[in-house]
């Protein structure tokens, strides 16, 4: 296997290698066909409207190539009985979705996964690209040997249904952050900008280079996640349902351009629902399925006479593609399913490949592709180095912090508001003795805004990146380590901003003792818990959908508050629940500030409103709450400790999550 990913490696030094000297493309322009120049001349139509699609082709007519994604040595992919099985939970038992499939994919062609809705489609582009591990059985060979999965991803990528796109960047800056991840330091960044010129020139992107991505229309962001994913210049491509959502024009050129990138000796796999005729014909081969088999496999063009060949004609005028997928949903009946899925051996038959005599037996492929010198290359199948990863992640971090409404704008927003809401309802509560127990309250209501308000909002947005973070952590893009690292640095300053300016609005306003190293004190357990809570919300967010979050963060919090010794001091707890102040803690988040605004010898308080203050005494009101004694260390340490456990186990959640999925 390690010779195999030599010759990956191979692969990519030589595309290195071209990249610094001539493009192989700059002698290999394709001329237009007849379907191109129309192309074109809607390309030149658009180009003069204020959203225009800039044309890909050059002013002789040819389709402009890749210059700086030179091409790649053709793989073949071959798989051999291939199933797939889910648990359906305990005591459920299994489902099979795949049935034993076999199939042949040669290198350079675009190829269709067709079938009904639940035919297994996704499915079978996870297991080929290896998205899935669990449960697979059968054989993948690549270049006629068995795949090793992690040579495999090194020359793969996969592009997801549904576009998981940094929105908040605008595309130059999500394709620079991809080159920067994705190739390695070998490579210059001029030699990187050109790349990116290139893509984003045949993508018909360069002119909306400066747009926001959440901006883009539905098919100039699934033209963005393909251009993001053909920076390192991928031998195979896995793309599920890369029309869905497109109107008939984004659809031809995504095909189009899936088309180039095959010519270029790419290996282009992608599943599609319904083509129309005219999508069909781009095609060079198709794999039907339905309800987990294979019911034809073969030539575009063959499909009609396939289906002649066993007495299920195609209706003259009929799209075929339509036929097919009306026998595979079974509305001329199962037996016709099954007499296909005969026919075909269940994907063994190569009958209805265009060129027959082209298609290699798995010893020719060896033979054809010869193991190659064995290069130690290590487990880490990214690019760069951690150091790099984590530097790239934190710079997209920032970008991101700065023009985020929800996590940064609003939580800052929100903290301003919330202080000083609660330091009008409670002013000057801090010095008055009389309002001791108000100044109480204001203390357990701070702890429970530090907590919520930062819990909630990593609850609420987290499980929208982690779409984002599966994608890009599959196709390579950084470790999980220096993705968690990153998002930990970057949250820093914004916390302590946010607690900073939280502290100062309530601490003033409500009249707590002007003291510094009191306000440091209180300070320090504001942006304890607030880290705290942050780790619980990423740590729910990574476990959890928004629904079950937002359920399950407040629901999980209200034992910690049961436990915090506010409404029942820590003294009457039942001596069978006092473990839980122990764990809890928002109890010690609550003695933390009492601690720092009652404790250290605090002298006896003012006593203006009243003529009688029962806590005029700060040392009483300590005991009565039975908080007395300088704890404040100890809670910090406790906090501490709290937080490295939570932030270690996030961590643990967050590579559960990865893993679990495949
Ligand atoms: N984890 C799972 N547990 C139970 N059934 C599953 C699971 N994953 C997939 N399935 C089932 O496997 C079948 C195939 O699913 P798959 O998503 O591959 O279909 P598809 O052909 O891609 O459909 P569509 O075109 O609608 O996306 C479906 O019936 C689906 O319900």
């Amino acid at each position: 296997m390690d010779i195999l990913q030599q010759e990956v490696r191979g692969i990519a030094l030589a595309n290195l290698s071209e990249v610094q000297s001539a493009p192989v493309y700059n002698q290999t322009t394709v001329p237009l066909n007849r379907k191109d120049s129309r192309n074109m001349d809607q390309a030149v139509i658009r180009n003069n409207t204020a959203n225009s699609y800039p044309s890909n082709h050059d002013i002789e007519g040819h389709i402009r190539p890749f210059q700086n994604l030179p091409a790649r040595e053709a793989v073949d992919l071959q798989f051999k009985d291939v199933s797939y099985c889910v648990s359906l939970g305990f005591r459920k038992g299994q489902k099979e979705i795949l049935h034993k499939v076999n199939g042949k994919f040669p290198g350079s062609q675009l190829i269709a996964i067709m079938g009904p809705s639940g035919a297994g489609k996704s499915t079978l582009l996870d297991v080929l690209s290896g998205y899935r591990k669990t449960g697979v059985e059968g054989a993948v060979y690549v270049n006629g040997r068995i795949r090793n999965l992690n040579s495999f991803r090194r020359m793969t990528c996969y592009i997801t249904q549904d576009d998981r796109l940094q929105t908040l960047l605008t595309v130059l800056e999500n394709m620079r952050i991809a080159a920067d991840l994705k190739l390695g330091p070998e490579v210059s960044r001029h030699e990187k900008e050109s790349i990116i010129e290139d893509i984003l020139t045949v993508l018909g992107l360069y002119e909306h280079q400066f747009t926001i991505t959440k901006r883009l229309s539905g098919g100039q962001r699934k033209r963005l996640s393909i251009a993001l994913e053909l920076i390192n210049n991928p031998t195979i491509m896995f793309l599920d349902e890369p029309t869905t959502g497109l109107d008939s024009f984004s659809c031809n050129q995504v095909v189009d351009l899936l088309k180039q990138l095959a010519k270029q000796g790419r290996t282009i796999i992608c599943t599609i629902h319904q083509p129309s005729a005219k999508l069909f014909q781009e095609f060079d081969q198709v794999y039907v399925l339905s309800n987990g088999e294979c019911m034809y496999q073969g030539c575009t063009n063959s499909l009609v006479p396939f289906l002649q060949s066993v007495d299920m004609p195609c209706p003259v005028y009929h799209n075929p593609a339509d036929y097919v997928i009306e026998l595979a949903c079974g509305e001329y009946g199962d037996e016709r399913i099954q007499r296909m899925v005969m026919e075909m051996g269940n994907g063994e038959c190569t009958e209805w490949f265009t060129d027959k005599r082209k298609l290699l037996k798995l010893e020719q492929l060896r033979k054809k592709h010869p193991l190659k010198k064995i290069i130690e290359q290590s487990e880490d199948l990214t690019a760069t180095s951690q150091v790099h990863q984590l530097q790239v992640l934190i710079k997209r971090g920032i970008i991101k912090a700065k023009r985020d409404a929800t996590l940064t704008h609003l939580r800052i927003g929100v903290n301003i508001v919330i202080a000083a809401m609660l330091g009008f309802l409670f002013i000057d509560a801090g010095n008055e003795g009389s309002r001791v127990l108000d100044n109480y309250n204001l203390l357990f209501s701070i702890l429970m805004h530090h907590m919520m308000a930062t819990m909630m909002l990593t609850v609420l947005t987290f499980p929208t990146e982690m779409g984002v973070i599966l994608k890009e952590h599959f196709n390579r893009w950084y470790t999980l380590k220096c993705y968690y690292l990153s998002v930990s640095i970057i949250d820093l300053p914004l916390s302590v901003f946010c607690c900073l300016i939280f502290t100062v609005i309530i601490y003033l306003m409500s009249g707590q003792p002007m003291e510094w190293f009191r306000f440091g004190m209180f300070f320090t357990i504001s942006l304890l818990i607030v880290l705290i809570a942050q780790s619980l919300g990423l740590t729910i967010g990574a476990w959890f959908n928004v629904v079950n979050g937002t359920f399950l963060g407040p629901v999980l919090t209200i034992p910690m508050m049961m436990f915090a010794g506010f409404g029942v001091t820590l003294r009457d707890l039942p001596s069978y629940l006092k473990w839980g102040s122990h764990i809890s803690y928002l109890r010690y988040g609550l003695e933390g500030y009492v601690n720092a605004i009652y404790g250290e010898n605090r002298e006896t308080l003012d006593c203006e409103l009243k003529p009688y203050c029962h806590y005029r005494y700060p040392a009483k009101f300590l005991s009565e709450i039975s908080m007395e004694g300088d704890q404040f260390w100890k809670d910090v340490y406790a906090l501490c400790a709290t937080l490295l456990l939570v932030r270690v186990f996030c961590y643990f959640c967050l590579r559960w999550k990865v893993m679990s999925v495949r």
